[in-house]
């Protein structure tokens, strides 16, 4: 197993992210995050850009135990000194000196000759290694550079002291075959036989930077330079969690290994989310909401049978809870039944213990209505459905509903129900539109109800939230409640109604059969 070094470049690149300022408690506070994390190299900062960078770069360097502490210079004397003055009190420390490659650089940013870059690279590289004896050599956009001239480039760095080449695909041009092949020239090249580590560092601008990490790693990079939920200038960097991951998981063809504690991955990710005010898509691998999530139901059905049909890492190995089940419109009969029993309903029980099978049906069709319309479904949503009955036997169930109403109309509610005598359509007028739902659903089902209370409670979250109504009714001397629910609060209102009226018609029907049992 090789040992690959993750060199961390949130603090650095990451802060690079359009509209990322970090304050000095917030940088301090992530670079102990990442020696905790285990990273082996923290890039800290780039001294020379102001008085704020440089004393933050020297308050990591002095504070923050663990990882050799790098800081950025380009080839300028200035940057250099102020590197490694901010690095002075680190036990270990890295000055990076980095230049242009390309053609399109070197003219037109550096407007400088290729031999210029050739001499102030070699000089930089030497004045580092005046410093510290970890130096780091970057030549900016080689994907887009000569190749040729990228091997001359190097070559000279090595020889005038560099430790660690790293080789930047800066505008995230290179594929990852020809990303791959290039380390491995550089490898046979310059570096077989010297004690030199060789280093990758891709940008994200065609979603290929953790794809062209890899292809590195493959062809001899002993080094990742990457960022907490890859961050960083334009479209990001790699991704850290990608890598590490990735390198964990296919352990079987990388032949490799990093000194990351994974589990303390999805912890760090949040804060560097929370801080840099950078939201994490909820689909983005490893630290993403959706990342250990099961929607549908032959997933979810194969997840509850034998994890690893659909799993490929433990979610508890980057320190997340365990996969979760999230209940949708694509969610099958095992996942209803296994959400149910994580909340505590008793399933497969008779009659009169728990939910029997029929029951379970009758929830099982109305949850499908409910996530047809509300789209994700939470636990509270469960809780709800199921406490507001799955009696099978009603004697009047909604078919549906309308309701017109507004500030200068009367409300009318059009109610269609299917009654024992068939669908009945019945419309009806009231003081809202609530009213004129319960007036209609009074005139359908021939059952007068007085109404003694009503309360509405939004059950769950988000725009799309259940509203939950209970109301309180006497019928003769009997008393009677029921619980409606919908997105809809006069849906919800009309079904709470109709819940009560059912449940005197089935009251008349046990009475009338205990009679009928009684009579000898
Ligand atoms: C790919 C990367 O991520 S590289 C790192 C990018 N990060 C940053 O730029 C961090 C913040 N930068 C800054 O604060 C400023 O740009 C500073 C302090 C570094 C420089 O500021 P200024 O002196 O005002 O220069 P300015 O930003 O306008 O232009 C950059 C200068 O650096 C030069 N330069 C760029 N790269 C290098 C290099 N590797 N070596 C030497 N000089 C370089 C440019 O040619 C240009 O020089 P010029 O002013 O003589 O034309
Ligand atoms: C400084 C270098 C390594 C860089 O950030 C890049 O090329 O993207």
């Amino acid at each position: 197993m090789r040992r690959i070094q993750i060199f961390d470049t949130t603090l650095r690149d990451g802060e690079q992210s359009p509209g990322v300022a970090l304050n000095h408690a917030q940088k301090i506070e992530i670079a102990h995050a990442l020696a905790r994390l285990g990273v082996d190299i923290i890039e800290s900062g780039f001294p020379i850009t102001s008085d704020g960078d440089f004393e933050c770069v020297s308050r990591i360097a002095r504070e923050v135990r663990g990882p050799t502490i790098a800081a950025l210079a380009r080839t300028a004397r200035a940057d250099i000194e102020r590197a490694a003055q901010a690095l002075e009190t680190a036990p270990r420390s890295r000055i990076h000196v980095f230049t242009s490659a390309s053609k399109v650089q070197i003219e037109h940013m550096l407007r400088k000759t290729p031999e210029e870059v050739l001499e102030s690279s070699v000089r930089a590289v030497k004045l580092a290694r005046q410093y510290t004896d970890d130096v780091e050599f970057s030549g900016q956009d080689v994907m887009r550079a000569d190749f040729d001239f990228v091997i001359q480039l190097y070559r000279a760095a090595i020889e005038a002291g560099a430790t660690v080449i790293n080789i930047p695909d800066t505008v995230g041009y290179g594929t990852p075959q020809e990303y791959g092949a290039l380390i491995a020239r550089v490898r046979d090249e310059i570096v077989m036989g010297r004690n030199v580590a060789i280093s990758t560092h891709c940008h994200d601008d065609l979603g290929m930077a953790t794809a062209n990490s890899l292809a590195a790693v493959e062809n001899g990079a002993t080094q990742i330079e990457c960022t907490l939920n890859g961050i960083g200038e334009r479209a990001g960097n790699t991704s850290l969690e990608e890598v590490v991951m990735a390198i964990h998981t296919r352990r079987d063809h990388y032949r490799a290994e990093t000194g990351i504690h994974t589990r303390e991955i999805y912890r760090v990710s949040r804060m560097v989310s929370r801080l840099t005010g950078m939201p994490v898509p909820p689909n983005k691998a490893i630290v993403g909401d959706n990342a250990f999530a099961h929607e549908s139901g032959i997933h979810q059905d194969g997840v509850l049978k034998h994890k690893e049909t659909y799993e490929i890492m433990n979610a508890e190995l980057v320190g997340r809870e365990a996969a979760v089940m999230v209940m949708g419109k694509h969610s099958g009969r095992a996942a209803f039944r296994k959400a149910l029993a994580d909340l505590g309903y008793v399933t497969g029980g008779t009659a009169d213990h728990g939910l029997n099978e029929e029951a379970l049906n009758v929830l099982f069709t109305r949850f499908k209505e409910l996530a047809d319309r509300k789209g994700q479904i939470y636990a509270d949503d469960l809780r709800a459905l199921v406490d507001a009955g799955a009696d099978i036997a009603q004697a009047f169930t909604l078919d549906s509903l309308q309701v017109l109403s507004g500030t200068h109309v009367t409300p009318v509610a059009t109610v269609r129900l299917n009654t024992p005598d068939g669908m009945r359509e019945v419309a009806a007028t009231g003081d809202g539109p609530v009213a004129a739902a319960f007036n209609a659903i009074t005139q359908a089902t021939e059952i007068t109800l007085n109404l003694e209370t009503y309360r509405i409670q939004s059950v769950t979250r988000g725009s799309e939230a259940l509203g939950e109504v209970s109301v309180s009714a006497r019928y003769g001397g009997v008393s009677v409640a029921g619980i409606g629910l919908a997105t809809d609060v006069v849906e919800a209102s009309a079904r709470a109604w109709l819940h009560a009226i059912n449940q005197i018609v089935a009251g008349q029907a046990r009475s009338k059969n205990a009679l009928v049992a009684e009579t000898p």
